[in-house]
C-alpha cells in the first residue's frame, strides 16, 4: 500500500533559479537560439570526507519540481518589475511548457566522481533554467545520504535513528535530510513530517524535560511506564546515570515486569559512552533485563561510533542528529551542471569546457554509463562512460583505461555490464516511477554490497575507476587538440 501523503506540492518552486538562468534565457531568445537543443550533465568531482563513493539521492524531488514547472502571473509581474526582460521573453515564460528529456542514476546507487548523475536534453532556455534546482536537490540529498551511509556502516547491525531536525539548516534541510538519511541507511527518523510525507518509520524516546517536570525522576519514569508499558524507553542521564537514572529505571522495569510487560530499554545522552554503557549493560543483565536496549545519543558521528564500539561500548542503537543532518565534517557537495553538447541539423556536436585544472575539463557529448561487474563475484569493477550510440557487448573482452594516466589499463573478460541510468522525462513527460524510500534504502544497501571492500574502506579507499570509452576519450582529446592548436599561435 502506498501511504505517502501528498503534502509536498503545496508550494511553487519554479522561481528557485539563479537569476542568470533567466537573463541568459532572455538573451537566447533575442539571439534566436532559445530553442536550440542542448545537453547538460550534472556531476561531482570529489567524494566528501575522503570516502570511496557517494549514495545517489534526490531524484524524486527533482521529478516533483520538473512535473510542475510553470510561471504564474505574479512570477511574470515580478520579473517584469526587475526591468531586465523583454516582453517577448516574459510571454515565453507565461506560456512555458516543459519539453526536456532527462536521464538520472536511480536513487540508492553508489555513485562516483566525474560521471553524469543527471543529463538534461532540451531547448537551451529550458535546460539552462534547471541548473539550480538540479544542483540543490541532488547535491543536498546525495550529501546527506552519503554521510548517513558512513554512519550506518560503522554502526553495523545496530539501528541508527535520525535525530537532527532541530539543528538542520532550515525546514528543507530537516525534511529532505531525513529522507536522504533513511536512504543512506537510518532505520527511522524523529521528523514526523518526513515520516508522513515519505512513509518512512518515525520513532523517538523522551526529552529531559519529561523527567524535570516531575518532582522526582522515579515518579517521572513511573508515569512514562504507565503511558507506554510496552514501549518503555527511559532517558537516564538527567541527574546521575549510575546513582539515580539506572537504579530508578531498574525499579520501574521490575514493576512493569510484574505486570507482565517487557521494558524496552534506556537512553544515555551525556557522559563517557564506553564507561557508562558497560556499567549499565552489566546492571541491566544482573537485574534480569538482558534484552533491554541501550540507546546512545549526543553529537555522534562515524568516528565516535567507530571508537566507542572498538572500546567495547555496549550499545544497541544510536540517535544521530546534528553531525548527520548538516554533514558537519564536510557540508558542501560540489555537484556542477555543465553544457556538454548542442544539436545542429539533428547532429549532436560535443562541447567542452577547458581549464588549466585537469579535473575541471568536462567530458563532452551525450553519453551513457555502464557499470561493469566481475561476473562471478558480482562486484563492481568500473564505470565506463560511453557515447550515447555505443553499446557494450559483455560477451567480448573489453580493455578499459584511465582517462588521464592512459597507460593504466585493464582487460576484462569475465564481466557483465549494466546500464546505470534511467530516462525520467521524455519530451517533458514523466516516464519513470520512483520507488518508495523504503525500497530505495534496501536497493542502496544491496548496491553497496556489490562494491569491493577496498572501495568501502574509510581511510584511503581504492579509487574506483570511472573511465571513458575510446570513442568518448577521442572526442574529448580531439576537442582539446583543436583548441590547443587554435591558441598555440597566440
Ligand atoms: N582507471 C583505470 N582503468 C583501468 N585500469 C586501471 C585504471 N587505473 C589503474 N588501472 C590498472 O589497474 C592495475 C592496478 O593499478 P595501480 O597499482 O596503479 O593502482 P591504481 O588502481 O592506479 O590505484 P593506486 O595507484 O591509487 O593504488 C594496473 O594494472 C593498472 O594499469
Ligand atoms: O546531539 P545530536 O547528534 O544532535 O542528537 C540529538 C540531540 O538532540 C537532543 O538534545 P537537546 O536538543 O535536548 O540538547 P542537548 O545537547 O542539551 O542534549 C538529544 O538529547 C540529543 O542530544
Ligand atoms: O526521540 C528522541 O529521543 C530525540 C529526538 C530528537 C532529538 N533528540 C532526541
Amino acid at each position: 500500500m502506498d501511504c505517502r501523503f501528498d503534502v509536498r506540492n503545496d508550494r511553487d518552486l519554479t522561481m528557485l533559479v539563479d537569476f542568470y538562468e533567466l537573463t541568459m534565457g532572455n538573451s537566447y531568445l533575442e539571439e534566436g537560439v532559445g530553442d536550440q537543443i542542448v545537453y547538460f550533465d550534472m556531476y561531482f568531482r570529489r567524494v566528501p570526507d575522503g570516502g570511496g563513493y557517494c549514495i545517489m539521492a534526490g531524484v524524486d524531488q527533482l521529478i516533483d519540481y520538473l512535473k510542475d514547472l510553470h510561471f504564474t502571473e505574479d512570477d511574470i509581474k515580478y520579473l517584469r518589475s526587475t526591468g531586465q526582460f523583454s516582453e517577448k521573453f516574459l510571454d515565453y515564460l507565461a506560456h512555458f511548457t516543459f519539453t526536456c528529456d532527462v536521464w538520472a542514476i536511480p536513487e540508492g546507487y553508489p555513485v562516483f566522481p566525474n560521471e553524469p548523475l543527471v543529463t538534461v536534453r532540451g531547448p537551451a532556455i529550458q535546460a539552462q533554467l534547471l541548473e539550480t534546482m538540479v544542483l540543490v536537490t541532488i547535491n543536498h540529498q546525495t550529501l546527506i545520504a552519503t554521510k548517513a551511509n558512513r554512519i550506518c556502516r560503522v554502526a553495523g547491525k545496530r539501528p541508527v535513528m535520525e535525530f537532527g531536525s532541530r539543528r538542520a539548516q532550515g525546514y528543507d534541510g530537516a525534511i529532505y535530510g531525513a529522507r536522504a538519511a533513511v536512504i543512506g541507511g537510518c532505520s527511522a527518523t524523529a521528523n514526523t513530517l518526513a515520516g508522513m510525507m515519505f512513509d518512512i518509520p518515525v520513532s523517538g524516546t523522551m526529552a529531559h524535560s519529561w523527567i524535570q517536570l516531575f518532582d522526582s525522576e522515579l515518579e517521572s519514569f513511573r508515569a512514562w511506564a504507565n503511558a507506554y508499558p510496552d514501549q518503555c524507553l527511559l532517558l537516564i542521564d538527567t541527574y546521575n546515570v549510575l546513582k539515580s537514572g539506572l537504579p530508578n529505571a531498574i525499579t520501574v522495569f521490575r514493576e512493569l515486569k510484574e505486570k507482565g510487560h517487557k521494558p524496552l530499554g534506556i537512553r544515555i545522552d551525556s557522559g563517557d559512552i564506553t564507561y557508562l554503557t558497560k556499567k549499565v549493560r552489566k546492571a541491566l543483565d544482573e537485574a534480569g533485563f538482558p534484552e533491554a536496549v541501550i540507546v546512545i545519543s549526543n553529537s555522534l558521528d562515524e568516528h565516535i561510533i567507530k571508537d566507542v564500539l572498538a572500546e567495547g561500548a555496549q550499545i544497541n542503537s544510536f540517535g544521530v542528529g546534528e553531525r548527520l543532518i548538516t554533514a558537519r565534517s564536510e557540508p558542501v557537495f560540489g555537484g556542477v551542471y555543465k553544457m556538454v553538447a548542442v544539436e545542429k541539423d539533428g547532429k549532436i556536436i560535443p562541447r567542452i569546457k577547458i581549464s588549466e585544472n585537469e579535473e575541471k575539463i568536462t567530458n563532452p557529448g551525450f553519453k551513457k554509463i555502464y557499470r561493469i561487474y566481475e561476473k562471478d563475484a558480482d562486484k563492481a569493477i568500473a564505470d565506463l562512460i560511453c557515447d550515447y550510440d555505443e553499446s557494450l557487448d559483455d560477451s567480448r573482452p573489453l580493455t578499459i583505461f584511465d582517462p588521464v594516466y592512459t597507460w593504466k589499463k585493464k582487460t576484462l573478460v569475465n564481466y557483465k555490464a549494466e546500464l546505470l541510468r534511467k530516462q525520467i522525462f521524455s519530451s517533458g513527460k514523466l516516464c519513470y516511477e520512483s520507488p518508495s524510500v523504503r525500497e530505495i534504502q534496501k536497493f542502496a544497501s544491496q548496491q553497496v554490497d556489490r562494491q569491493w571492500a577496498e572501495v568501502l574502506r574509510f581511510e584511503n579507499p581504492h579509487n574506483y575507476y570511472v573511465d571513458l570509452s575510446r570513442k568518448v576519450w577521442d572526442k574529448k582529446h580531439n576537442l582539446l587538440n583543436n583548441y590547443s592548436e587554435e591558441f598555440s599561435g597566440k
